[in-house]
């Protein structure tokens, strides 16, 4: 009996005629294209089990590569269930990161280098995050956001795995001022002691990359360790990744890359697709075997998927197919309003008999927190992949609750320190540092009233207290409603959007967010409860992984699940695709446009049988644009043919009038370059002891000393504050006062 007989026996899979070329295909490079759906795990395994079985290789001459931890024990598993029956040796099956790591130790070892990893483990103080932020605090005099950080930490992630020379540093897209400067700064920081270097994740792969390239010992030992090395989910892999692969590979080159270019969809952390489009030129003898048969979805589903990633022109033409029957139509919902969608998605998870066989999938974390309040309401069990609490710790959240906190005790300075310029009671710096010093016990706004800046400020200070006072006994959706409207938070919200280049859109969205879950609980103390518990229950929804619950996910996590209902929600423009997606376009650069497309493409093909794109009209009262994808969708299915993007003008003219930018998991490729003012002082000449001069975060101050590295400025409301010159020219941050 043949070896694929003999599977189909035993497996009860037979392979079709593409999959058992791709498994024969043993010597050379070979390139696997495949679509989703189309077995390329079963594949690969089979391809491991015949280089065992038929070509009598010895397991530990394999090596297969894997992008994730979930991928490697996915395959070692699936390898098992196949050929336990017929061997007992055991492939290596590891991530990239893991088996770089071994080559690397292995060399330190060797060479007595010590060592100290700073990534995974929080809380010490030589961890990536804590270096990264106090570099960035020596660079630009101040603290970073958790914003910022995570912008930071993308860029230099990102140029790592790019392997971006110094010199292009600059060029990579970034809103954060110096980021080349704090990169290199970390750069040396982390190699300052070369006997006991400091390694985060991205070094491990750089340095395995320059030890198989520069030893020639450790290289030839890892060259001669293995005949064979596959690659499953090669799309995702970095510049680095794909080097440290190559170099494993010669001088045979028996290389097996398994891949689908259309869904390539981390590019914002280094994936780079090309080397999968350039295959032939860095192998001239490189096979490419396409398998486009689709054993997952629906007739339906994998047509209309088909067609919609042919939009974009910079992929592999391949056309996906399946002899699976036809199925039900695609379902497009356009609801009038975000919160009919919320309750739609609520009721159909309810009515659902087999949840676990439902997935809810949306671009940003953002679109999961009132969802799982709702669930949560109704009682209704769920898992989340890849949990992120981070709502429950943005600042706007933590401003809210102080206001609150106040609200109990007007004598808190310490609170009122962490507000008083998100308020409109004109309150200086100077007023808090004097409350701090003062052992006064009365309220703050009493005690400001005795020191008042300016007679205006009296009847502010009043209104300011009386208002705080009064949300103690409202419900807490009244409340927030005081803090935004009266007590001139919103306004603040506005004010820091347009200095730090933030996206008001999602600020003012989150505190919306958070007058939502609001809804309907009785006091503060409720409130406070609730999101302590949503996070809580957000965190602990991991324990139900295999109950018969439904699973919320990002579009980005959801790489290699299927299940047989997919929603996909808040499909609009602004959201899928971004500002940023959107704008590129229009200005003629569509690759971030592509990934968006690729994007909601991995979304689609996620469903066996049932696929229901959700979108609506209104949010929080603004009218907002259906996501130009649905209505490549509509018509696909309408059998029209799909021209231009249909862009949203309205989301496109709004990116232009207020100048901000999206946030997505992208963050260091989406945030806005904030706008240089006209008047901005760009020479050194105009700035003096003494000049008035207005800041784009901190307003007025004055310079009080000035060299030709720094200058020091006292400002009205925060103090005395230092910057590096150059950046505050070029970046245009001070402007003169006008008299
Ligand atoms: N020749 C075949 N005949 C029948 N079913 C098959 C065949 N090959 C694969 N399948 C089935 O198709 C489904 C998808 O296979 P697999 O999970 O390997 O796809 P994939 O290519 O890894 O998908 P994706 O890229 O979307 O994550 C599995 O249920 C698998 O058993």
């Amino acid at each position: 009996m043949n070896f694929f007989d003999k599977m189909h026996e035993l497996t009860n899979v037979r392979l079709n005629e593409v999959q058992k070329q791709a498994v024969r295909y043993a010597d050379g490079p070979l390139l696997l294209l495949a679509s989703p759906g189309s077995g390329k795990t079963t594949t690969l395994n089979m391809k491991i089990g015949y280089l065992m079985l038929v070509k009598k290789v010895p397991a530990s001459k394999i090596l297969a590569i894997t992008f994730s931890k979930a991928s490697a024990s996915d395959m070692e598993a699936r390898f098992e269930q196949f050929f336990h029956t017929l061997t007992m040796e055991r492939v290596q099956f590891s991530t990239i990161h893991s088996f770089a790591f071994k080559i690397v130790r292995e060399y330190f070892r060797m060479n007595s280098i010590n060592y100290q990893l700073i990534e995974g483990e929080k809380g010490s103080y030589l961890h990536k995050r804590n270096i990264i932020r106090t570099i960035f605090i020596e660079h630009r005099k101040i603290a970073p956001t958790e914003d910022e950080m995570d912008e930071l930490l993308s860029y230099i992630s990102f140029a790592k795995n790019k392997m971006v020379s110094d010199t292009e540093l600059g060029k990579i897209d970034c809103s954060i001022g110096e980021a080349a400067k704090i990169y290199k700064a970390y750069d040396t920081f982390k190699k300052q002691n070369p006997q006991n270097l400091l390694v985060d994740f991205d070094d491990m792969l750089t340095y395995c990359y320059e030890i198989l390239r520069d030893d020639t010992v450790v290289r030839h030992k890892y060259q001669q360790l293995y005949d064979y090395v596959l690659t499953d989910e090669s799309q995702d892999n970095s510049v680095v990744q794909h080097e440290i692969v190559q170099i494993l590979a010669a001088p045979q080159n028996n290389l097996c890359v398994v891949a689908d270019d259309d869904q390539s969809i981390f590019m914002w952390r280094g994936a780079d697709v090309s080397r999968l489009l350039n295959f032939q030129t860095i192998y001239a003898n490189g096979k490419i075997v396409t398998m486009a048969q689709n054993y997952r979805s629906t007739k339906e589903i994998v047509d209309t998927a088909n067609q919609f990633i042919k939009r974009n022109k910079n992929r592999y033409d391949k056309t996906m197919f399946t002899e699976n029957p036809q199925g039900k139509k695609i379902e497009i919902r356009n609801m009038r309003r975000f919160d009919l969608q919320l309750n739609y998605l609520v009721d159909e998870i309810q009515k659902a008999t087999t949840p676990k066989e439902m997935i809810v999938l949306y671009r940003n974390n953002a679109s999961a927190i009132r969802l799982i309040d709702q669930l949560e309401k109704k009682d209704i069990p769920f898992y989340m992949k890849d949990v992120d609490v981070k709502f429950f710790r943005h600042w706007i959240v933590e401003d809210v609750l102080n206001f609150m906190r106040l609200s109990y005790n007007d004598s808190r300075v310490d609170i009122l320190e962490k507000i008083y310029p998100k308020m409109n009671a004109y309150i200086k710096k100077a007023q808090i540092t004097q409350l701090l010093a003062s052992n006064d016990q009365s309220s703050c706004f009493d005690q400001l009233q005795k020191n008042i800046h300016a007679p205006y400020q009296e009847q502010a200070l009043r209104k300011a207290k009386k208002l705080i006072k009064s949300i103690n006994s409202m419900a807490p959706q009244e409340a927030i409603d005081v803090i935004r409207k009266q007590l001139g938070y919103d306004k603040s919200l506005k004010n820091v959007a347009e200095r730090l280049g933030f996206n008001e859109e999602h600020l003012l969205s989150t505190i919306s967010q958070l007058e939502h879950l609001s809804e309907g609980l009785p006091n503060l103390e409720a409130f406070a409860q609730r999101l302590k518990d949503l996070e809580e229950i957000m965190q602990t929804s991991r324990f139900n992984k295999n109950e018969n619950v439904v699973t919320l996910s990002t579009l980005h996590s959801s790489k290699g699940l299927e299940f047989d209902c997919v929603y996909m929600i808040d499909l609009i423009d602004g959201i899928i695709p971004s500002k940023e997606d959107m704008k590129d376009f229009k200005e003629g650069n569509s690759e971030k446009m592509d990934e968006a497309v690729r994007l909601f493409y991995v979304g689609m093909t996620r469903a066996r049988h049932h696929l229901e794109l959700l979108t609506y009209t209104m949010k929080d009262e603004e009218s907002v644009s259906p996501s130009a994808f649905i209505d490549d969708v509509k018509k696909i299915m309408l059998g029209e043919a799909v021209g231009e993007l249909q862009l949203s003008d309205k989301v496109l003219k709004d990116e232009v009038v207020r100048s901000k930018s999206v946030v997505t998991n992208k963050s260091y490729q989406t945030k806005k370059v904030r706008d240089i003012p006209k008047d901005a002082i760009k020479s050194r000449d105009e700035l003096q002891r003494g000049t008035v001069v207005l800041h784009q975060v901190y307003d007025q101050g004055y310079v009080k000393q000035i060299n030709d590295e720094e200058i020091e400025i006292i400002f009205d409301h925060y103090g005395a504050k230092k910057f590096m010159l150059e950046f505050c020219l070029k970046q245009g941050m001070l402007r003169p006062l006008k008299k």
